[in-house]
């Protein structure tokens, strides 16, 4: 398993190690003390979601707000997506930048996305199906939104705006600079 640190140090690309053999192939997807070791800190997951888009579909950007933020490990089942973590913490560094990377079922790549983080993504292939980890359950008052076309991130989707397929609720959703971001107490992590 390859770890690979980012333009954000904290965001991180995982690649499995693929065992192959007459028969197909093995591959350790995830690997709680290989992870932790490498970040330092303890991660612990306790909802997996998986989700299909069709070509051309956009959901995000997301987070879940105080007290429940989520870690996230993405992953692409089948097809391709651009993938794209945003930095919500207040006092960062990389505060308002954020890191796409390109995941598919070819390249079987994931990205290690921490709290503080606003996640989504587009479907670049036919169809899409993600699968992803998180570290809090699924608290609906507390799903929060932000634009994804926000000039202030300037995140470029690779597809043209008149490609792309959003819900309602992420047609109206406010600018980055808008929504509560978190503090330096709600994205610290547990030491080994
Ligand atoms: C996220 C989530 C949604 N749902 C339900 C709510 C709703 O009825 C339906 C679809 O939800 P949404 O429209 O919010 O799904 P979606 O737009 O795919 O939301 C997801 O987007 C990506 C980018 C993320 O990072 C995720 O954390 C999540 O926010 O699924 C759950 O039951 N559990 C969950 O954990």
């Amino acid at each position: 398993m390859n770890f690979i640190r980012t333009n954000i140090h904290d965001l991180v690309i995982i690649e499995p190690t693929v065992h192959y053999d007459e028969r197909g192939y093995l591959s350790e997807t995830f690997r709680q003390d290989q992870l932790e070791k490498f970040l330092g800190f303890k991660v612990n997951f306790c909802q997996d979601n998986e989700s299909k888009s069709n070509y051309g579909v956009l959901r995000g950007l997301h987070y879940q707000s105080i007290p429940f933020p989520q870690t996230k490990l993405v992953r692409v089942l089948q097809g391709k997506v651009l993938d794209v973590a945003v930095d919500a913490r207040k006092g960062s560094p990389t505060f308002g930048h954020h890191v796409a990377v390109e995941l598919s079922s070819e390249n079987r790549r994931q990205l290690f996305v921490p709290k503080g983080f606003a996640h989504g993504f587009v479907a670049l292939s036919e169809t899409a199906t993600l699968a992803y980890k998180v570290d809090n359950y699924f608290k609906p008052q507390c799903d929060t939104g932000i634009a994804f076309d926000d000039p202030f991130l300037g995140i470029d989707w690779k597809l043209p705006a008149a490609e792309l397929i959003l819900s309602q609720k992420d047609k109206n959703q406010v600018p980055f600079l808008e929504v509560t971001h978190f503090d330096v107490n709600s994205y610290l992590y547990d030491e080994l």
